[in-house]
């Protein structure tokens, strides 16, 4: 039987997960990953709720353009949406914005 990857068998039954390489060559550089992985897990979890809050909000606002007979989209404020990405972040930022936007409206 192989073993996958980054897991050590013990017996038959178990299998226990190591934790991953932090590619340090010292044990303290390896305690500093460690706990600046974990900064960015939590980062990371509340960069998720966000993302999925911005989604609720821009379905409200959508539900609400439809119910009042409008279009479901619109361009010109997904324009300042993707100047605001870029004006803060660049070139990866307009391409971020593009992401939340399909994530909030769907793919057009
Ligand atoms: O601000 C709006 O009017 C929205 O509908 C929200 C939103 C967005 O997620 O930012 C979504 C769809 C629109 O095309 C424009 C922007």
């Amino acid at each position: 039987m192989t073993t996958p990857n980054n897991t050590a068998r013990t017996t038959p039954t178990t299998t226990v997960t190591a934790a991953p390489d932090s590619g340090a060559h010292a044990p303290e550089g390896a305690e500093a990953i460690r706990d600046a992985r974990h900064r960015i897990d939590d980062l990371d979890g509340r960069i998720i709720g966000l993302v999925q809050e911005r989604m609720a909000v821009s379905a409200v606002i959508q539900r609400e353009r439809i119910a009042s007979g409008g279009p479901r989209l619109n361009l010109s404020r997904e324009m300042e949406v993707l100047a605001h990405y870029s004006d803060q972040l660049g070139r990866s930022g307009t391409a971020l914005a593009m992401t939340l936007l399909e994530l909030s409206r769907g793919r057009v």
